[in-house]
């Protein structure tokens, strides 16, 4: 179970303050996948590294299995597996058996319990035929399963993953779905994702962030009843309201998918029910570009070394 209350982050850069997470409030029980969404730079990074113990909240509190991540952290690190997206996570020469041994080991397991546990993970994931080629040789889907396998490696009851399909491919992301849906039955997930359809597909609560604020959270089911129907217009001119909701270009028109509610002149072309795409639009304010950092910063490296 994790449990998020009242969580501020601010970071200061060139003097300047940025509210990463302002009184961020949700809860993911056992046996739940929650999807967190929002635009880059809306927190959800920061959100994973709070807990994940890597950095530490200005005010609130986040409990995982009823630890708190900042008092407790120790205790915290031995409940969690987090799978990241960075790229130095793994050992390029080694094998993937070898480096799961290698993350085995370090986590306190005997030799001959590494090696086993690492095959058994290796056969879960699917890369049993592939446990001696070195990780360089790796695609990047199986690297994904790769760093499944490594989040696994002491069965830790709550999984942290941030962004794990970016770069898979669409069968390669729905292999990697169904392996997450199969241990999640056990297991408190939190994921990040800017894949809509996925986290619709996965999710059976999802968080919605905008500019570090919560915005909306809930089942898909509820979200998308509360925005309710679309509807798709064919436009002259989208004002500055309507930019974040076109959807394409007809000769001299614009095609904009707005929430029923919504005046627009033009003609209707036709009337849908909400997709959690559209939640997201309709919620959350436009992406800001200025936010949008190289990922993968030093914090991470604790949890690949
Ligand atoms: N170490 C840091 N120092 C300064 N600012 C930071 C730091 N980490 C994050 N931020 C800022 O905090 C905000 C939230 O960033 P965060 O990485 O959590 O967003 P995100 O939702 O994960 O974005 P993305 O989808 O692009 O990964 C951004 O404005 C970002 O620039």
């Amino acid at each position: 179970m994790i449990d998020v209350s009242h969580l501020s982050k601010t970071f200061q850069v060139k003097g300047k303050e940025i509210h990463a997470l302002s009184d961020i409030t949700f809860e993911v029980k056992t046996g739940e996948i929650c999807g967190l969404v929002g635009h880059n730079g809306a927190g959800k990074t920061t959100l994973v590294k709070i807990l994940s113990t890597l950095i530490i909240p200005d005010s609130g509190e986040a409990r995982v299995e009823g630890h708190d991540v900042v008092s407790e952290a120790n205790i915290v690190r031995k409940l969690l597996g987090v799978m990241t997206v960075s790229e130095r996570a793994f050992y390029y020469r080694l094998t993937g058996m070898e480096n799961l041994m290698f993350f085995a080991s370090i986590r306190g397991l005997s030799l001959g319990e590494s090696r086993s546990r690492a095959k058994e993970l290796l056969e879960m994931v699917g890369l049993l035929d592939w446990k001696d080629i070195p990780y360089m040789k790796y695609s990047t889907g199986m690297a994904r399963k790769l760093a499944l396998a490594r989040a696994l490696i002491t069965d830790p009851p709550v999984i942290l993953m941030d962004e794990p399909t970016l770069g898979m491919d669409p069968i390669s992301s729905r292999e990697f779905r169904r392996l997450v849906e199969g241990l999640a039955k056990r297991k408190t997930v939190l994921m990040t994702s800017h894949n809509m359809a996925e986290v619709e597909d996965l999710a059976q609560r999802v968080v919605i962030l905008n500019r570090g604020s919560v915005v909306a959270s809930g089942s898909p089911q509820e979200l998308k009843e509360r925005v309710g129907t679309m509807k798709l217009v064919r436009t002259r001119s989208p004002d500055a309201r309507l930019r974040k909701f076109v959807v394409g270009l007809s000769d001299q028109y614009f095609l904009v998918r707005v929430p029923e509610h919504f005046n627009v002149e033009g003609d209707e072309v036709r009337r849908e029910p909400a997709t959690l795409e559209d939640v997201f639009v309709s919620l959350t304010d436009e992406a800001d570009s200025t936010t949008n950092r190289s990922r993968g910063g030093g914090g991470w490296r604790r949890w690949a070394s």
